[in-house]
């Protein structure tokens, strides 16, 4: 195998053919933003030594609050902005050293507003990405594209025409027409109404699957992240807190900032002994052997709390009560703190009425 030299541009990588590059690496990336008025230095980075892997075809999704660098790690990826310092490799290729320009970079791009030609029609906007290509195969591949995503009886129509949705798709089908080795989509979603965004995510994932090609979507929406992803990576404050597979993140969160911003958490402190933790709620089996003894702090689902109706189990009394249709979600008073319980029973407690609650799954013990 020959040695990989990350320091000079344009290198692709001669690992053995079975194993191609990652489409995206990240390693160590940080970039500040230095506002005149300030001294350089005394502002965080707005990303933060951030490394990671996308592999070919894998859809990767940036989740975390509003400010943590979630947008600025696409713009990096994509050559809009140039990081401090650290690299960005895709498809095996050095893209800042030097640095690459956007063309160059073999991504596209998708945004939440669309940003489609208003007066190009379905087929003038997918076939505006494509000028480098020969003009019988623009069209081509244009029309390739626009069946690709379901809109091939739409090709005359101006974006006007066309629902929230559908505008989605042609920005979806413009942005992938020139086969890019990435695809970034930043809060593509975000403007639809909820059952439109619901059906249009399907719809994309599986128009990505179709192609093939590798994405990574930014979003704050966890319910978004957990259905889309094969994996999340939970950013805050420029980090990555954890990263892996919507259901290890879920199952498994590693902080108390993972476990309540993907879902909802009941954070309790408590004394950890012999794999048992000893909290407000009772004692709490852990999900984890190696935890050693001494105070801790341990996440339970709201799911995973449960009317115990025998006399057994810690008491609490009912706060709140948010019928959802499937579900109940219940605000409950444990001492000076709150705790939330999802209920699919049939029976509904009434707001100031005492109750009796037990944890039905073993709890993780986060930072
Ligand atoms: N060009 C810029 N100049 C100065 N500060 C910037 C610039 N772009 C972004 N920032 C700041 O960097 C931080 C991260 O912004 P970024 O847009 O990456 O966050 P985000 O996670 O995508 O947030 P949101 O979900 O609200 O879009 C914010 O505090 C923002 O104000």
């Amino acid at each position: 195998m020959t040695v990989m030299n990350k320091q000079q541009p344009g290198i692709v990588r001669t690992d053995p053919p079975s194993s191609a590059p990652p489409a995206l690496e990240l390693s160590g990336l940080i970039k500040h933003f230095h506002p005149q008025s300030r001294p350089a230095g005394n502002l965080p980075p707005v990303v933060d030594d951030l490394s990671l892997q996308v592999a070919p075809g894998e859809l990767l999704t940036l989740l975390g609050p509003s400010g943590c660098g979630k947008t600025t790690t696409l713009r990096l990826i994509a050559g809009l902005e140039e990081p401090d310092s650290g690299e960005v490799w895709i498809d095996g290729r050095n893209m800042t050293n030097p640095p690459q320009p956007p063309e160059r970079r073999g991504v596209g791009l998708v945004f939440q507003d669309y940003a489609l030609f208003p007066h190009l029609s379905v087929l003038g906007n997918v076939l505006f990405g494509l000028n480098r290509l020969p003009r019988a195969e623009r069209l081509t591949r244009a029309r390739e594209t626009l069946s690709l995503v379901g809109l091939t009886v739409f090709e005359s129509r101006m974006p006007h025409q066309l629902s929230g949705g559908q505008q989605q798709r042609v920005a979806l089908a413009r942005a992938l027409a020139p086969r890019p080795r990435l695809l970034l989509l930043d809060e593509p979603f975000s403007n639809l109404d909820a059952q439109l965004r619901h059906s249009t995510r399907q719809e994309v994932r599986a128009i990505l699957r179709r192609s093939g090609v590798a994405a990574i979507l930014v979003t704050h929406d966890q319910e978004e992240a957990l259905a889309f992803s094969d994996r999340i990576a939970v950013m805050r404050a420029g980090l990555i807190e954890q990263i892996g597979t919507p259901q290890e993140v879920y199952a498994h969160p590693r902080t108390a900032f993972v476990a309540s911003f993907l879902g909802r958490s009941n954070l309790l402190s408590g004394t950890a002994q012999g794999g048992v933790v000893r909290t407000a709620l009772g004692d709490i089996a852990l999900d984890d052997a190696g935890v050693p003894d001494g105070p801790v702090m341990v996440s339970v689902r709201p799911e995973h709390l449960a009317f115990t109706g025998d006399g057994s189990g810690a008491e609490a009394v009912v706060l709140a009560r948010e019928f959802k249709g499937h579900t109940v979600t219940y605000t409950l008073g444990l001492g000076q703190q709150e705790l939330q319980l999802h209920d699919s029973g049939q029976a509904l407690h009434a707001e100031g009425q005492r109750v009796r609650v037990c944890v039905t799954r073993a709890g993780r013990v986060v930072r």
